[in-house]
């Protein structure tokens, strides 16, 4: 494997010159090629990602809303919730930053957060998300921004952008209403697995938090390439917001899903540590990102991740004589840096830990 030296293009640089075709290093294999439809009044709209409404944590609503989540995450590993009690208009100043930083900010600003070449995960401003590359490996149509939020000895806003002026003081609030939010949705599955509320967390440990607005400029030729391939996150858990272009698709059954737009809503995606964790019974989410022919699109991750020294394994009250261990144990940054090195491919990581 090579390994990249050197500046990355950035893909907003590409766009902005309105090309006609996308370059070679984006045009994926036919095979994972998006299907660019229009929808149709005939469409199947059997299949859409669940959107479980959490009644604002009412625990009058706490039988229900645990069984919902509890088939979201065995059947889909990816839903939306609505009424989560994360304040609308954070997640409107949240989006509002990330969109200014991308396109109000000039090249040379951004220029300034770049991540350094060829380190993985580094914070700061990237467009390539693995650290080497053979010479078929296919770039995204994507630029991001990677925040290092939690816990608070990693988190330092003079890393991040001073503009616009507000963008550090959103980025600290949204760290902490995102944390807390994944504390309360991992404890409702643990529960709704029949374990102790905190069972899922205490397996995690601290959380190690991300956040990274990810920028997909318009797209020449979108039916050739995608925004973001397709993988699983290798954390815990993951919270997303979109804006209203949509774009994000979930694998279910074979199929491609689009997580319909919906600006209150938070998409909450299960990581590859969970699915240790409770041996399987709740799965990973497969998912890419799509890129669009006429508009930009933006979504904010918020990545919650065990510390890279934490050893995970299936959850011991989930593992019995008749239900044996599924994965082997692992230490986390292990499986983040063989992540990198190896690329996602779908979720060919984790599979292979299948005992
Ligand atoms: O932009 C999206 O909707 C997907 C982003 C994502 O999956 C990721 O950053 O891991
Ligand atoms: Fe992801």
């Amino acid at each position: 494997m090579e390994v990249v030296v050197g500046e990355p293009t950035r893909v907003q640089t590409l766009a902005e010159k309105n090309p006609t075709q996308v370059p070679p290093e984006y045009i994926q294999a036919p095979e994972n090629r998006p299907q660019i439809k229009i929808p149709t009044t005939e469409d199947n709209t059997s299949s859409t990602v669940p959107v479980i409404d959490l009644f604002g944590f009412d625990p009058d609503h706490w039988g229900d809303v645990r069984r919902e989540l509890g088939q979201a995450c065995k059947e889909w590993g990816a839903f939306q919730v609505t009424n989560h009690g994360v304040p609308f208009h954070l997640l409107h100043r949240m989006r509002s930053v990330g969109l200014s930083f991308f396109k109000d900010s000039p090249m040379s600003h951004k220029l300034s957060y770049a991540c350094p070449p060829g380190s993985a995960a580094s914070e700061g401003y990237g467009s390539r998300m693995l650290v080497s590359t053979s010479n078929d490996t296919v770039l995204d149509w994507r630029d991001f921004f990677d925040h290092h939020t939690l816990p608070l000895s990693r988190r330092n806003p003079s890393r991040w952008p001073d503009f616009p002026p507000n963008y550090r003081e959103v980025v600290v609030e949204y760290s902490d209403c995102m944390k807390a939010l994944a504390q309360k949705l991992l404890a409702f599955m643990s529960e709704s697995l029949g374990l102790p509320s905190s069972c899922i967390e205490d397996a995690v440990g601290d959380f190690y938090q991300n956040i990274t607005v990810s920028y997909y400029p318009p797209c020449p030729q979108p039916e050739l390439t995608l925004g973001l391939q397709s993988h699983s996150d290798m954390g815990a858990i993951t919270l997303l917001i979109q804006d209203d272009v949509g774009g994000l698709q979930v694998l279910k059954d074979g199929e491609w899903v689009m997580v319909q737009p919906l600006s209150d809503a938070i998409v909450v995606i299960l990581a590859d540590q969970t699915e240790i964790i409770t041996n399987g019974n709740y799965r990973s989410a497969q998912h890419r990102a799509i890129a669009n022919a006429n508009k930009a699109r933006l979504s904010v991750a918020t990545f919650h991740d065990p510390a890279k020294t934490m050893k995970i394994s299936p959850a011991s009250a989930l593992v019995t004589e008749s239900f044996p261990p599924r994965y082997c144990q692992i230490v986390y940054g292990e499986y983040v840096s063989s992540w990198y090195t190896k690329g996602p491919e779908g979720k060919r990581n984790i599979d292979a830990l299948m005992l």
